[in-house]
């Protein structure tokens, strides 16, 4: 892969330089609750304005549907761009129409921009290969040179992502280059014990990585959403909560491997338990009990994980060497459920290990309960990256920026 460096040293005074950066930040109207993912790109997009480069930043936020949607543009993100860099930075309103178009042609040297959503245009996601090229080819008219920088959306076969560097000359942007060191050590030279937390709610998203984390982990620690699946397949009730029933089978299976091979997997031994999902605006206390995991009532929820638990993981984390953390122990947003999570993210600061914490909820998770980012390892920008990226699939963003 060509690096920003070499772009930098062969000169990019005056050319129009897009970069495809991951704005996909956590919104609470228009307010940004995490800012995490617009600092990661900052360097990138810095270094090229500083050389003189007239630049376009795009992205994608949210899953909007191919058509405009106002709740998911990207005009908050772009403007805490502008603050963050102290400079303006000007937005166009379309992703490819006359407002960027004009927008492009008014920039100038060292200046940055940002076009709208790119998901506001069907031919982003299309799985037609002629329909994204031709998406890609509007997008090709904004630019002369292709930055990849979004790591958080390499494992996407969209057309900002996979074409677009097809029809450009192209590099990768340097929290590529970061991301990929760090996550390509985890599956190379891992230091043991080597432990990983999963969590969180994109169960059937993430189930995947637990067959290739088979061969590499020491120990499996499973929390959040995804440890109703596991509770079911050792036959206990798990009443409303967050249950993948095909994968059940799947995960008795991997169970079942994890002893054979001499595994450690850990899942809860209670669980804080509601009939209801928490009012995350209102924050209205939940009032949730603390239950055995093998005791949840059938009209109750698992939210969290439970004391218990928490002094449990504690201790199955203080011995390793390398942590790898993806998912939220429990819906953290409310503050009656984020004891799981926190407790989790100490034992990660309080160890000597190599942690890292992949996953945009995840990141933003550790930031919003107030712990210093410098306390990890690494934070990577990436989720179902990162997870794809140590599955060791090819990832369609790294594929395309490679010569
Ligand atoms: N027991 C639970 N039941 C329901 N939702 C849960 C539970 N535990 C955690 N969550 C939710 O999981 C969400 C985060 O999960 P997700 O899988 O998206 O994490 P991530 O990997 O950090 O993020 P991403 O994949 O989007 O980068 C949070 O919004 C949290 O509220
Ligand atoms: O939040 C993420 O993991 C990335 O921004 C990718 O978003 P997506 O899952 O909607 O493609």
């Amino acid at each position: 892969m060509k690096t920003i460096d070499e772009l930098l040293a062969e000169g990019v005074e005056g050319k129009r330089v897009f970069v495809r950066a991951d704005l996909n930040v956590p919104l609470d109207g228009t307010t940004i609750t995490d800012d995490g993912r617009i600092r990661a790109v900052q360097p990138t997009i810095e270094k090229l304005a500083a050389a003189g480069a007239r630049v376009v930043v795009a992205s994608h936020l949210g899953r909007p549907k191919g058509a405009p949607e106002p709740a998911f543009s990207l005009a908050p993100a772009a403007a805490r761009l502008g603050e963050l860099l102290g400079t303006e930075v000007a937005f166009a309103t379309d992703t490819v129409g006359e407002s960027a178009e004009a927008v492009v042609a008014g920039l100038g040297n060292g200046k940055v921009a940002v076009i709208e959503n790119l998901r506001f245009n069907a031919g982003e996601t299309s799985k037609d290969d002629a329909e994204r090229g031709a998406f890609a080819d509007r997008l090709a008219e904004l630019a002369d040179v292709y930055v990849g920088d979004g790591f958080g959306a390499v494992h996407r076969k969209h057309a900002s992502v996979y074409d677009l560097p097809a029809r450009l000359p192209h590099v990768a942007g340097g929290l590529i280059a970061t991301e990929v060191g760090v996550l390509k050590k985890l599956t190379e030279d891992v230091e043991r014990p080597y432990v990983v937390v999963l969590g969180g709610a994109k169960v059937s998203d993430k189930l995947g990585v637990i067959d290739h984390l088979l061969e590499k982990a020491d120990r499996i620690l499973v929390g959040g959403g995804m440890a109703y699946t596991f509770l079911k397949a050792q036959g206990h009730e798990v009443g409303i909560s967050l249950l993948q029933e095909d994968q059940v089978p799947t995960v008795l299976e991997y169970l079942e491997r994890a002893e054979a091979k001499g595994v450690e997997f850990v899942l809860p031994v209670d669980v804080l338990v509601s009939a209801e999902f928490p009012d995350l605006k209102t924050k209205a206390p939940a009032n949730p009990t603390t239950v055995a995991a093998d005791a949840i009532p059938a009209d109750q929820e698992g939210l969290d994980i439970g004391p218990e638990t928490r002094k449990l993981y504690a201790s199955k984390l203080a011995d390793a060497a390398t942590v790898f953390w993806n998912g939220p122990m429990g819906v953290f947003e409310h503050p009656d459920y984020a004891e799981g999570t926190k407790a989790v993210a100490q034992a990660l600061v309080d160890s000597p290990a190599f942690t890292v914490v992949g996953g945009g909820d995840s990141a933003a998770a550790v930031r919003i309960l107030g712990f210093d980012e410098n306390a990890f390892g690494h934070i990577s920008t990436g989720g179902g990256a990162s997870l794809e990226y140590l599955e060791g699939k090819t990832l369609p963003g790294l594929a395309a920026l490679e010569d």
